[in-house]
């Protein structure tokens, strides 16, 4: 089995279906911000906050690649694709699959959160301005699974019907 990559934007459900999907498979899950916050001991806040993003972007490049690359579920970070040759990376080692999600549903799921430092300012339009730039990026995923209006047992189902 190779690695199967959660790519998509913040409130797609990436870390939550990752764990349930790694349940599934039998396989172990890697979350690549829960990664880095422990490797680093600081939260993506405040690595944010006193390293500036591209900071954060280089420990997130930097850990794609040294993870295990076969039986293993790997949620990334939203941004993860911002550095195309990422996005490319995870492209040839694995199978990459994209949790879309329609802004609204994501701003329900992203209504309460202080902890993701990209969108704790003008909420919707960060959310709408940074979806339309990685759009494009996301759709290259080798397929999407529209997590809208589906539960997280429901996302997992689909992905387990298309790796059948
Ligand atoms: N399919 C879903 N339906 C409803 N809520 C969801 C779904 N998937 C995730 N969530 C909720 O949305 C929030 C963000 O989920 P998370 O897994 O952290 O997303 P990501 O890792 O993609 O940013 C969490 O509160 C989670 O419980
Ligand atoms: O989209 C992004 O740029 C980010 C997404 C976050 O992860 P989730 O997608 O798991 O929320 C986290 O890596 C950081 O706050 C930046
Ligand atoms: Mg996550």
């Amino acid at each position: 089995m190779k690695a199967i990559y959660l790519i998509g934007f913040m409130g797609a459900g990436k870390t939550t279906v990752g764990k349930a999907l790694s349940d599934k498979l039998e396989v172990p899950v890697i979350d690549t911000d829960e990664y880095i916050e422990r490797e680093k001991k600081k939260t993506i806040k405040a690595i944010f906050k006193e390293e500036g993003e591209p900071a954060f972007r280089d420990y997130e490049s930097q850990i794609l690649r040294m993870l295990p690359k076969r039986y293993v579920v790997i949620t990334t970070g939203g941004g993860i694709v911002t550095r195309e040759e990422n996005l490319t990376w995870m492209k040839q080692n694995g199978l990459v699959i994209y949790l879309y999600c329609n802004t609204e549903e994501l701003l329900k799921r992203l209504k309460n959160d202080k902890t993701r430092p990209l969108i704790q300012q003008n909420k919707e339009d960060a959310i709408t301005r940074l979806l339309m730039d990685r759009a494009p990026l996301y759709k290259q995923a080798h397929f999407t699974i529209d997590t809208s209006w589906l539960n997280v047992d429901q996302v997992v189902s689909r992905i387990m019907e298309q790796i059948d």
